[in-house]
């Protein structure tokens, strides 16, 4: 059994709700303890990961939030930074999966975190688990 983190940037509370749920059901399914982690952007997200990696508490991490196309650049910024900063950490080793959407509207929101649709929260703790066994079997 692994411990698991996930932080959650609580930008829309019903989109939030489901990507945490599915997120929550993949890892317990497969044993794994869970911690949620709220922060209040996904800007914040890649920062708190690092810190919390830095406490080595966690063996993985799950990054989950919501980013909805507005009227202004701050979309591209959001979105690709807070991706940017997640790979970068990817890329020191530590085991996340990116559950942060990316969307131009709700209701593409709604398909993508809804547990019984697309379910990418459950998606992206997959993708962290996969990445902590690998890690398990390179180190
Ligand atoms: N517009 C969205 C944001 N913006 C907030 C930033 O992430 C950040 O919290 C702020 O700039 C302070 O540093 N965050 C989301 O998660 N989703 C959005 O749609
Ligand atoms: C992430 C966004 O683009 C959005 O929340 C901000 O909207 P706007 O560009 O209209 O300020």
């Amino acid at each position: 059994m692994a411990k698991f983190l996930i932080v959650e940037a609580r930008f829309y509370d019903h989109l939030n709700d489901m990507l945490v749920a599915g997120a929550t059901a993949a890892l317990k399914a497969k044993g794994h303890e869970v911690e949620v982690i709220t922060v209040p952007g996904a800007l914040e997200i890649p920062g708190t990961i690092s810190m919390a990696a830095e406490a080595q508490i966690y063996d993985g991490f799950v990054a989950i939030g919501v980013v909805i196309r507005g009227e202004t650049y701050h979309f591209e910024i959001v979105a690709g930074e807070s991706a940017r900063g997640i790979m970068a950490l990817t890329m020191d080793g530590i085991a996340i999966g990116n559950g942060i959407l990316t969307v131009e509207n709700e209701a593409q929101a709604i398909v993508r975190a809804d547990p019984k649709q697309k379910d990418k929260g459950g998606e992206a703790a997959i993708a962290a688990m996969a990445l902590l066994n690998l890690q398990n079997r390179f180190n």
